[in-house]
């Protein structure tokens, strides 16, 4: 099971990596390490085990924040409204690519944080809107999502680190809150 002690910090190489593709059809082992980066996220969203096993909040997480250089992401998004408590998004992606995406660009107001990263870094975020996404699903079939607002911004964000890039990398140096016109933000 997949604890904080597992998730390698700022300062290590493998973060800096461009992570390698995953062999389609998937090997045991991925299929493994997909089920133990959903179990870690579903065990971080929930407060008793969250506690009990010292987790920080998650709704994404990269394969090289496990010291493994791999294409694998898992995502879930819980909905928001409290009436249909179904995730918007729950998924182990392998190999993922963003296909193309929209001009508009996007922003979640609160800004981001990262499990691999212990401190604050204030400031927005920039990124697309909508993307089009294609990847291989745990049950090694081909998927392709529209994906937009909240979920895009979380998939993107898994993304960068299978690419080495970290989320203040995006960040605007001299004016961390400066926005260009028509960037929506995300509350
Ligand atoms: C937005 C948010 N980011 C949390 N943490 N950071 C992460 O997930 C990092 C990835 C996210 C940072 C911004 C975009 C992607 C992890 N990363 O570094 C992976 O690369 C949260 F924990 C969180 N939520 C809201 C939903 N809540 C449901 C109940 O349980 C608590 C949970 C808290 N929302
Ligand atoms: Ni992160």
């Amino acid at each position: 099971m997949i604890t904080m002690e597992d998730i390698i910090r700022e300062g290590n190489p493998t973060l800096r990596k461009v992570a390698e593709e995953v062999a389609i059809p998937l090997s045991d082992e991925d299929i493994k390490l997909g089920e133990d980066m959903m179990e870690f996220l579903k065990n971080s969203q929930d407060p008793v085990k969250a506690e009990e096993l010292a987790l920080r909040g998650g709704v994404g997480l990269a394969a090289p924040q496990l010291d493994i250089s791999k294409r694998v992401i898992a995502v879930h998004v819980p909905s928001n409204d409290l009436e249909n408590p179904e995730p918007t998004l729950s998924a182990v992606m392998y190999n993922p690519k963003i296909l193309s995406h929209s001009v508009q660009d996007a922003c979640l107001g609160e800004g981001e944080g990262c499990l691999s990263v212990d401190r604050e870094v204030p400031g927005y975020v920039v990124r697309h809107n909508k993307i089009t996404l294609s990847y291989v699903d745990s049950a090694g079939e081909k998927q392709k999502i529209r994906l937009k607002n909240y979920e895009a911004i979380v998939v993107q964000h898994e993304i960068d680190h299978l690419n080495g890039v970290m989320f203040y990398d995006h960040i605007n140096q001299q004016n961390p809150f400066a926005l260009k016109d028509g960037v929506l933000v995300i509350e």
